[in-house]
């Protein structure tokens, strides 16, 4: 298991607490029915840890408690089902297209006992119901998710996007359309990493060059 630098390493066991287990499980599903399944490609299963669950764990500290959470385009669980284990307080929907990719999610949250981790096989534009937080990753260009999550967000709701180095070129793309979709102006990047055990979130930090950092796009609807 390469779980990263020992600060990192300490600062995920730190945040999934007794959860940890149930962390280690999830990887395990990923390396092995994920990868036989087409979830994960054969070339991620070293850096599942580094880059995948680090990577959406960084959403955690975002989050207020007790909240209603849906993760557009889910996949293999990136980052709803890492969110519900780091943070047992939220409530967890998972939306995604492809029925195969859902059926390979329920069953995870089934043995991983997520109890408050719903599963919908739709595609986010077709789904009904709003949360005052939506999460996206690797889902589509932020232009295009502004536009198909807008109408799952509560009044005052917040869209949660990871993103990788081109953040700002999407953020340039998209913020012409943040009115007329009924967004608030103004997109902010953060930037997430483990600092002394903890997550920490700085503003407009340059992520470009540490593909530790996690970098985030929050977005809130008026
Ligand atoms: C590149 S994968 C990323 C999966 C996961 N979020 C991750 O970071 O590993 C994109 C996923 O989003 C799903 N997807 C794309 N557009 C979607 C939409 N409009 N509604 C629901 N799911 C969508 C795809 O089926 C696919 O599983």
């Amino acid at each position: 298991m390469n779980v990263g630098s020992n600060e990192e390493a300490e600062t995920l066991r730190h945040l999934f607490g007794v959860r940890w287990p149930l962390v280690v499980r999830y990887v395990e599903w990923l390396s092995t029915a994920g990868l036989e399944r087409g979830l994960i490609g054969p070339a991620e299963v070293d850096r599942l840890w580094e880059r995948h669950i680090a990577n959406c764990a960084a959403l955690a500290p975002l989050i207020p408690v007790d909240q209603r959470v849906i993760d557009v385009g889910s996949g293999a669980g990136l980052p709803g089902i890492v969110l519900a284990l780091a943070r047992p307080d939220l409530e967890v929907l998972l939306i995604e297209a492809m029925s195969r990719r859902t059926a390979f999610l329920r069953e995870v949250v089934a043995d991983l006992g997520l109890r408050d981790v719903t599963v919908e096989n739709s595609r986010a534009e077709n789904v009904a119901c709003t949360a005052p937080v939506v999460t996206a990753r690797a889902v589509a260009p932020l232009p295009r998710l502004v536009k198909n999550v807008a109408h799952l967000l509560e009044p005052g709701g917040v869209l949660l996007a990871l993103k990788g180095a081109r953040v700002w070129q999407e953020v340039h793309a998209a913020e012409h359309l943040l009115a007329k979709l009924g967004y608030q102006p103004g997109v902010e990047v953060l930037t997430v990493r483990a600092v002394a055990g903890q997550l920490t979130v700085q503003r407009d930090a340059d992520a470009s060059n540490d593909r530790r950092w996690a970098t985030v796009v929050r977005v809130i609807k008026q």
